[in-house]
């Protein structure tokens, strides 16, 4: 089995990581680099549409503020095992929208319980090659997604989620990108990180 390579995108709710992640795939990809996108969602659409569904509030409402964390930290547990296994199983490099990071910041934003038993869970998956956080000012990230148009993020919930990201022991190993620039300039910043990673498979 080839050796797989990782890269994974974090940062907050609209600070770009999707759409960076897709397009970093396809740069890669048509320079003679396979790589794929890989993502990382919770189901917290779905599982806002099931709720409604049966008239509850959103899913937190529906699986109540215990269960829910751990249903999205499960989806993500199962999303990130088929990241690696796609990823060494084809020896494309992995573009990973969001790791592990992001559910320990989500939950703590929140003030979920449970981080502990997620960590234990989500130790079992290698570190990637390359963690790019995508510095992002709240402000602007709530205007993204309310333009984006498909759920709604509280300004408080974001700066929370900010410095979540930076109190984190691993942030000194992340690689910061201004995601405020416009995109170009965040495409071509990926790059010049990813280089080194990809060139040295
Ligand atoms: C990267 C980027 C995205 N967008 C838009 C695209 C999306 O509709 C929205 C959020 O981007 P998205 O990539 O979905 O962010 P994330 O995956 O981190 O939540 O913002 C911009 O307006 N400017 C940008 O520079």
């Amino acid at each position: 089995m080839r050796r797989s390579t990782m890269v994974a995108l974090v940062g907050v709710d609209g600070s770009g990581k999707s759409t960076q992640a897709r397009a970093l795939a396809r740069r890669l990809t048509s320079a003679g680099v396979p790589a794929v996108y890989l993502e990382n969602a919770g189901g917290r659409p779905l599982w806002n549409r099931l709720a409604q569904a049966v008239g509850r509030r959103d899913g937190v409402h529906l699986f109540g503020r215990r269960c829910y964390p751990l249903l999205e930290a499960t989806v993500r547990w199962l999303a990130l095992a088929r990241a690696v296994a796609v990823t060494r199983l084809t020896g494309r490099v992995g573009v990973m929208d969001r790791w592990t990071w992001c559910q320990y910041v989500i939950m703590r934003a929140r003030g979920d319980r449970g981080v502990r038993l997620v960590r234990a869970a989500y130790a079992v998956f290698p570190k990637p090659d390359l963690v790019c956080f995508l510095a992002v000012t709240p402000e602007l990230a709530r205007q993204r997604v309310l333009t984006r148009g498909i759920d709604t993020e509280e300004l408080a919930h974001l700066t929370a989620l900010d410095a979540g990201y930076r109190a984190l022991a691993g942030f000194a190993d992340f690689t910061v990108i201004d995601g405020d620039a416009d995109p170009t300039t965040v495409a071509a910043a990926l790059d010049r990180a990813v280089t080194p990673v990809t060139t040295r498979r």
